[in-house]
């Protein structure tokens, strides 16, 4: 395993222009998922593209001390020895998620069918962050699990025997959906889970390749409890939200021109491009394919003047990883741009668009915030020192925003960058960042 190297601060200052090809690493999504599926089916995987960030490293080690044996036999890849769907062992201490929401959420449904109790902890980020939306459902499916107020640590009561249900979910969210869906795997009957508008799809495709029958299509999906799952090899392509910060940097930094090679490009997952695209983005998607069931491109960017737009509502759940990155464009962007319907960020990692508004304005851009969003007025940016709160995305955003502004700027509380992107200042640094430890 690749050990996180401790980053705590930068200073980025005027850089670029981008140049080069980037390939940035595995999804996130898919690796917690790969692994999940893997331990619980019948037989041996092999997970290529593999994540080595913080949080799926969490996810790994969580299943190695639920007795699933792993493999390391290189970066980026794992082999994972399934156990079957009944064969995880009972853990002799708390389950430590990191920082990672989608692991906790995940594994509340995986394993609230099991024999064993358990308890699932988070760092002070996690333990911060809403849990009542698969509490709730899984309550309704008959299973048993304590928290304080809705937050975790989570206490989850093995033994229950699980009732499929039909749930209408009123937050768009597929950890809500990948909960109850997983959850379904040991319960009885048919469990449907309905979205207000279609998340990401990795659990549904996902479990159709491990050879488990599901129904879904956009908003909606159904299965079945009884059946098992075959061990397959999985190949992860690379994180689109990963990519997100350097294609929002090749649109900003004049001169840019930079090729980002085989992203995914999953619909659910793209929104960031068309709302880049409508701002004035000069964005060629080329060499269009397919990698492990999901689409993979190209993604040629150069550096083109933005403006200002009002991001469309039903474009926000396709794109919610990818606010940070966005802010930083609209701050770059002539005009205004205005988000609505993305009060969700409010409940991330941080309260995003509190983090994304106060670091800006210290740098001089005039934000106005609401309860669901904020408008973000354009305008030049200058050096200055910006928190980012231990959040990820927050970090390499700013990171962004310095290569942009009239003098340096200091990123505090960095750490955090490798829960989902490791390597993500020496990468940056090799395209054309001046961004360095502090
Ligand atoms: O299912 C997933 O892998 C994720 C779903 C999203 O969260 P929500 O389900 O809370 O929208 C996203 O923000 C997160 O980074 C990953
Ligand atoms: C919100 C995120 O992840 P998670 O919910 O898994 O912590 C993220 O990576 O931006």
């Amino acid at each position: 395993m690749i050990a996180a190297e401790p980053r705590e601060a930068w200073v980025a200052s005027p850089g670029g222009p981008l140049r080069g090809e980037v390939h940035v690493p595995g999804d996130k999504s898919v690796s917690h998922r790969a692994i999940m599926l893997a331990a619980i089916a019948d037989g041996t995987s092999r997970i290529e593209g593999f994540l080595e960030g913080e949080d799926t490293l969490a996810t790994a080690r969580i299943f190695e001390k639920l007795g699933v044996r792993i493999e390391v036999p290189g970066a980026s890849t794992r082999i994972v020895h399934g156990v079957g769907l009944d064969g995880l062992q009972a853990p002799t201490h708390p389950l430590d998620c990191g920082n990672a929401g989608t692991g906790m959420r995940l594994l509340a449904g995986l394993l609230s069918g099991q024999r064993f109790d358990s308890v699932l902890i988070g760092d002070g980020s996690l333990s911060r962050r809403p849990m009542r939306r698969v509490l709730d459902p899984l309550a309704r499916m008959g299973a048993s699990i304590a928290a304080h107020d809705g937050f975790p640590p989570l206490k989850i009561a093995g033994g229950k025997s699980l009732r499929g249900i039909s749930y209408a979910s009123d937050i768009a969210s597929a950890q809500v959906k990948s909960a109850v869906l997983l959850a379904g795997l040991h319960a009885k009957g048919d469990t449907e889970v309905r979205e207000p508008h279609p998340t990401r799809d990795y659990t549904e495709r996902m479990l159709r390749a491990f050879g488990w029958p599901i129904e879904f299509s956009p908003g909606v999906a159904r299965l079945s409890g009884g059946h098992r799952l075959r061990a397959t090899d999985v190949s992860v392509p690379a994180d689109f939200s990963s990519a997100a910060f350097f294609l929002v940097a090749a649109c900003v930094i004049p001169g840019s021109d930079i090729v980002l090679r085989r992203v995914g490009m999953n619909p659910r997952r793209t929104g960031l491009l068309r709302v880049l695209r409508a701002m004035g983005a000069h964005v060629d998607i080329e060499a269009m394919g397919e990698q492990g069931g999901e689409a993979v491109a190209d993604l040629h960017v150069r550096y083109a003047p933005l403006h200002g737009i009002d991001v469309p509502v039903d474009a926000v759940p396709d794109m919610i990883d990818e606010f940070p990155a966005l802010f930083v464009a609209a701050a770059c962007a002539s005009g205004t741009t205005r988000v609505r319907g993305a009060a969700e960020l409010r409940v991330k990692e941080s309260d995003r668009i509190a983090t994304m508004a106060s670091g800006l304005r210290s740098l001089g851009i005039a934000v106005e915030e609401t309860e669901d969003g904020a408008a973000i007025h354009g305008g030049p940016l200058r050096g200055g020192h910006v928190a980012s709160h231990g959040d990820h995305r927050v970090a390499m955003a700013f990171a962004i925003a310095g290569q942009v502004c009239d003098g340096e700027v200091q990123v505090c509380d960095t750490a955090n960058v490798a829960t989902s992107f490791p390597a993500f200042d020496s990468l940056a640094r090799s395209t054309g960042f001046a961004l360095r430890e502090s």
